[in-house]
């Protein structure tokens, strides 16, 4: 009898818990959101999302849910945008109502909405001018800041030469460069700028960059999304959109070069991400990497200790971005 009754009551509570999720799911109090995969109370889908890997399980629910849905990060509502189009829409196409920035754990208080990446409204508009010019006023895009960089990239050869007595014998005798590589060579250099290009594209070194929040409430493909609520710009679905890369999950330099061997500019290229948020170092950044590149290629040749074909070149997934894999690599004068 004992036992019947205690059989009873854990079929009741199941049955009230039933009910109690499934009144709770049904309840409009998110508005018109985009679908999502279905979640338990308070705990939302933080099972179904493994927070180490992220992207993968992002990547498994655009699968399953298309380029635009929701996911519960506990009671959180999170609308994830995938692939070129629905990330322009958001970001280039309604710029103002996207370009909020979402609240992030610890960031928050560390920056106390001081920091231009974490900042909102007008704050975050006096910080963005404010280093938009200080950058300017330091030299990017200018002669000052491009030689700045041609000397550290000298300086990194000049590190690369000490660390290998021999080389720099070899170096003195074989180099015979004339002169520094400078930004005005990269509209002549195609290939090299493609493979930059390519590098940026494949390392995809910001999966889902800084999240966003929408500054009021929007109508987004036929869901209304309220304000206030985070969104996540999976940059990655932009960069190995099959609609703009015809390989996307190889390197390929070809992505960005015409049949004519020109450079051809590709709309989904979003590594800094778009829009109002745009990554304010995108210029300063672009402009470092063609000038190392091009100065530790002029003097020397790298050289791989093992066959190419064995090194894995996709970059490794970690909590908050994508990092390189390590692997041995000889530096070896021209
Ligand atoms: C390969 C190098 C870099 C990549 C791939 C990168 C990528 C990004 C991405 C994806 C964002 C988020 C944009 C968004 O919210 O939509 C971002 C933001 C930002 N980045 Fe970068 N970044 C790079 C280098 C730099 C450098 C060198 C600087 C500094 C000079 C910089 C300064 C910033 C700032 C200040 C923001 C926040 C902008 C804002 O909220 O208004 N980044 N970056």
């Amino acid at each position: 009898m004992a036992l019947f009754g205690a059989w009873t009551f854990s079929l009741l509570i199941s049955c009230i818990t039933f009910f109690l999720v499934l009144r709770w799911r049904r309840k409009p109090k998110d508005g018109n959101l985009p679908p999502s995969p279905f979640r338990l109370p308070w705990l939302g889908n933080l099972l179904q999302v493994d927070i180490q890997n992220l992207f993968m399980s992002l990547y498994r629910l655009q699968e399953q849910y298309g380029p635009v849905f929701t996911v519960y990060m506990g009671p959180q509502p999170v609308v994830v945008l995938c692939g070129y189009e629905a990330i322009k829409e958001a970001l280039v196409d309604n710029a103002e109502v996207f370009g909020g920035r979402a609240r992030m754990l610890g960031m928050d208080d560390t920056m106390q909405n001081y920091g231009i990446g974490s900042s909102n409204g007008e704050r975050w508009k006096e910080l963005r001018n404010f280093c938009q010019s200080a950058l300017r006023n330091f030299g990017v895009g200018k002669r000052s800041m491009e030689e700045r960089i041609q000397e550290e990239a000298e300086f990194l050869v000049e590190a690369l030469r000490k660390t290998e007595a021999k080389i720099h014998e070899e170096i003195d005798q074989v180099i015979g460069r004339n002169r520094r590589p400078c930004m005005d060579d990269r509209k002549k250099m195609p290939y090299t700028d493609a493979v930059i290009h390519e590098i940026h594209r494949y390392a995809d070194v910001s999966p889902i960059g800084i999240p966003h929040l929408v500054t009021r409430d929007t109508q987004f493909r036929g869901y209304t999304i309220p304000k206030d609520t985070t969104v996540i710009l999976f940059l990655t679905t932009a960069l190995e959109d099959p609609c703009y890369f015809e390989t996307p999950k190889k390197f390929n330099p070809a992505h960005f070069l015409d049949k004519n061997g020109d450079f051809r500019k590709n709309e989904a290229f979003l590594p800094f991400s778009a829009g109002k948020r745009v990554c304010l170092g995108e210029n300063l950044a672009r402009m470092e990497i063609f000038l190392f590149l091009t100065t530790v290629l002029q003097n020397f040749n790298l050289r791989t200790l093992q066959d190419r074909e064995e090194i894995d070149i996709l970059p490794e997934v970690h909590s908050s971005g994508k990092l390189p894999q390590p692997y041995q690599l000889s530096v070896v004068p021209r």
